[in-house]
């Protein structure tokens, strides 16, 4: 029985195939490339095509033998998703239907799924947990709650179980060396405050400094992309051991504000690093910290790596040794 990762060949998806390579789980990958990279494959069998194409994911689902799907598939920046809101319901709402659809056909009945804490937007208090209010500040994170509802009823009817991962800000990069992030265009914060310690920019832009924090700038709960891939190999055991559906947040709880992330950047690298203070990003919360007891009480997660002075080395030692980041010509 295989495990079919979407997204696989992505940032957090190739880092949960190199775990699941690591314990010998036979792994099936499901990628468009749009984002991702066969080069960070580190084992699977890759399909490239998209989600929302029926006659490919039948050709998927009729090849392999699939007990479990992780879904990392999406598009997933804040700030793109409050200019082109219609990309979001259509690649993440759409998407994930489409897949549900052929999950339900093959009658495979686990997913594991990639939440985001974007789906609380600005918490009445630190730290968030999973009963907190759901009040999404931007489009992305208003798709991602619609399709944790859909996979609840799917769930009603169909008995598809469903964990739902409410990940806090994913960064660093695998131990081997081997794998690390990159997209184009980068938006995230570590790596391009990483690009910028390079000499790749000019300088950081930092969205706002008028937030209600401690330095005005947005604090964010940075958790490393490892610990996030064996919470993925927790969820899935759980499923398979006969669990009920459930969501999880996935942080280490300590916030820490975009001028904080830039100092320890400068202290980890050794480099300069200009700031250069730009207006806000539209859709950004200015406080998200998680309370993840729950995922550590009942999965058993215990994240090891994500002392942000970790999280950026793991992130700087991967940049150093891949500039210009996966050669996608190969
Ligand atoms: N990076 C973070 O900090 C973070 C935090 C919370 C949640 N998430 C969620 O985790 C998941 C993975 O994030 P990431 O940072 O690795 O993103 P990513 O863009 O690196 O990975 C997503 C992968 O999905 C593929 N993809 C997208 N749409 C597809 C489609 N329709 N069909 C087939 N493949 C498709 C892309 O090519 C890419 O390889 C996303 O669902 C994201 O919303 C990410
Ligand atoms: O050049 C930059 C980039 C980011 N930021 C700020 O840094 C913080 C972190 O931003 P970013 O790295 O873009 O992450 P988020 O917008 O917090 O979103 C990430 O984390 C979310 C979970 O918290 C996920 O759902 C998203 O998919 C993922 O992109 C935010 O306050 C940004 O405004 C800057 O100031 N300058």
């Amino acid at each position: 029985m295989a495990v079919l990762v979407t997204g696989g060949a992505g940032y957090i998806g190739s880092h949960a195939v190199a775990a699941l390579q690591e314990r010998g789980e036979d792994i099936v990958v499901v990628d468009n490339l749009q984002q991702g990279h066969k080069g960070a494959l580190l084992g699977g069998k890759l399909y490239v095509g998209d989600l929302r194409d029926a006659d490919f994911l039948d050709t998927v689902f009729k090849e392999n033998e699939i007990d479990a799907v992780i879904h990392f598939a999406a598009n997933s920046l804040v700030g793109e998703s409050m200019k082109l809101p219609g990309k979001y319901y259509h690649n993440n709402v759409y998407g994930t239907l489409c897949l549900l659809e052929k999950m339900n056909e093959y009658g495979v009945k686990r997913i594991v799924f990639s939440s985001t804490a974007a789906t609380y937007g600005e918490p009445e208090s630190v730290p968030i947990d999973e009963y907190d209010r759901t009040l999404p500040t931007n489009a992305y994170g208003e798709t991602k709650l619609a399709m944790e509802k859909m996979m609840k009823w799917f769930d009603v009817a169909h008995d598809i179980k469903y964990i739902s991962l409410r990940y806090f800000n994913a960064a660093g990069a695998h131990d081997s060396g081997r794998i690390g992030e990159d997209h184009h265009p980068e938006t995230h914060l570590v790596p391009i405050v990483l690009e910028a310690a390079l000499g790749k920019r000019p300088h950081i832009s930092v969205f706002g400094d008028d937030y209600a924090t401690e330095d005005g700038t947005c604090v964010r709960d940075y958790i490393h992309v490892s610990d996030l891939a064996d919470a993925h190999l927790l969820a899935v055991d759980r499923l398979r051991g006969g669990a009920d559906s459930a969501v999880y947040n996935l942080g280490n709880g300590q916030g820490f504000s975009v001028k904080q992330v830039i100092e320890i950047a400068r202290s980890v690298t050794g480099k300069e690093i200009n700031a250069v203070i730009e207006p806000r990003r539209a859709g950004d919360p200015a406080v998200l910290v998680a309370s993840s007891d729950r995922a550590r009480k009942e999965l058993g997660w215990n994240p090891t790596r994500s002392n942000l002075e970790n999280i950026i080395g793991s992130a700087w030692s991967w940049h150093q040794s891949n500039p210009e980041g996966y050669d996608d010509k190969k």
